[in-house]
């Protein structure tokens, strides 16, 4: 067999996918373990129990799952009453940012409850024929508790130098850009039930997405790419400003964002990365010539929406892969960014600033920039938080510490129990 992890499944799995009558919030029926997630404004799709699996590492971590998944979808036997997006059998994934790093895999669940535009359903995934089991509110997860935080392996002083040493590189050799990351570790008293955060990060950023594959977890307000019935999307953010609380400064800096030329300019470049590597997947493109400001509880971003209208049948996995890693998160230019990051980071960033996200089998599916999020680490109660910022020639470097620790918030203040 050329493709060993395919020799894990026994047979043909047998998919199933009806509608349902709506259960509830889709994070409310997931049980402790195993559980997937991908919800945004109410929709999207969970899932849990693990059908199949595939784990690849290295350059051709996303070509040999997306393999993986032609060939096990090519095999299975799928009746879907619902035919949308997300229905019939469908993985989720997550892919770490550095070729050097293991950790990437696509796990088609055992059970998947999908919502979109006012339909729910069911999808049933197996070896045989199973009955629905009862569709309810699990037990409510267990608060976190006796969460601290503490510095990861280069504290927030150090951080400012390589940030400012990014910067004389930047000028040195030439970059336009490059993004650093720093972690913050969270210690909890006893191992995480991630159905918690999860929840309140639903619940806080509802336009954002929040997912969980396997101990990764967050809520990305950046799309990498989503492609839908032949129609691709790309939400490009670059350009950060902090918010203050106070709606009327907050409106005042939202213009002064809109008008700044340092994020602009960064916000250029990770728009140019994106539209040249959809390029040519893509006829119709349309590139706005100037972003948006999106608004989210902790930051507004400099936004833009790239679409664009599939012409070679390349399916979402293939382009997450073309996109990764976008700007946003490596640099200008990717190649050297990407060199500088290894060099000065002194970071694993495992599965964060990776695509996360699903994918059904007519190639449908999105995934997301693994950003503001975490990973749980093996103690179940050690949890590490990343945040990283895009540094340009006239980047400051405590403006960026600042501008981290705004980003860490949304994982931070999900890590603490309710008031
Ligand atoms: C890298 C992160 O965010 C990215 C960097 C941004 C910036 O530098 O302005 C904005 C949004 C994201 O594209 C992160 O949240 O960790």
């Amino acid at each position: 067999m050329s493709n060993p992890a395919l020799a894990d499944v026994p047979g043909p799995l047998l998919v199933r996918s009806a509608p349902i009558d709506d259960p509830g919030a889709l994070l409310s029926l997931l049980p402790q373990d195993d559980a997937f997630a991908w919800v945004h404004n109410g929709d999207g799709l969970v899932g849990w129990g693990r059908a199949a699996e595939v784990h690849t590492s290295g350059k051709g971590r996303f070509a040999e799952a997306e393999q993986w998944w032609r060939d096990l979808a090519q095999h299975a036997v799928v009746r879907d009453e619902v035919g949308t997006p997300g229905s019939g059998l469908v993985a989720f994934g997550s892919f770490t940012f550095s070729d050097d790093t293991e950790g990437s895999a696509l796990v088609v669940p055992e059970i998947v409850v999908g919502r979109r535009d006012g339909v729910t359903w069911v999808t049933l995934i197996g070896l045989g024929i199973t009955a629905t089991p009862p569709l309810v509110p699990s037990s409510a997860p267990r608060e976190p508790s006796g969460a601290t935080f503490s510095d990861g392996a280069v504290d927030s002083a150090e951080w400012q130098q390589m940030v400012a040493e990014a910067v004389s590189r930047i000028v040195r050799d030439d970059l336009d850009k490059v993004v650093l990351a720093r972690e913050l570790v969270a210690t909890l008293d006893e191992p995480l039930d991630v159905r918690a955060p999860l929840a309140r990060l639903a619940e806080q950023y509802p336009s954002c997405w929040t997912f969980h594959v396997d101990g990764f977890f967050g809520s990305t307000p950046e799309m990498l790419v989503r492609l839908e019935r032949g129609l691709v999307t790309s939400r490009v953010l670059a350009g950060t400003i902090r918010r203050t609380g106070d709606d009327t400064r907050d409106l005042a800096l939202a213009g002064s964002l809109a008008r700044s030329s340092k994020d602009l300019e960064e916000h250029e470049y990770a728009v140019r990365s994106v539209a040249d590597a959809l390029a040519p997947h893509c006829t119709n493109m349309f590139v706005p010539e100037t972003p948006f400001v999106l608004h989210l509880p902790n930051v507004m971003h400099l936004a833009t929406d790239v679409t664009g209208v599939m012409r070679n049948g390349a399916g979402a996995l293939t382009l997450a892969a073309s996109l990764h890693p976008s700007a946003a998160v490596g640099g200008t230019p990717t190649a050297e960014a990407v060199r500088l990051i290894g060099q000065v980071e002194r970071l694993d960033r495992g599965r964060y600033a990776g695509p996360v996200g699903w994918i059904d089998a007519r190639g449908d599916g999105e995934w997301g920039i693994g950003l503001r999020s975490a990973q749980i680490e093996d103690d179940g109660r050690t949890v590490r938080l990343f945040a990283g910022c895009g540094i340009v020639a006239d980047s400051v470097p405590a403006d960026e510490l600042a501008e981290s620790e705004a980003k860490l918030i949304p994982v931070r203040d999900a890590l603490r129990p309710r008031t």
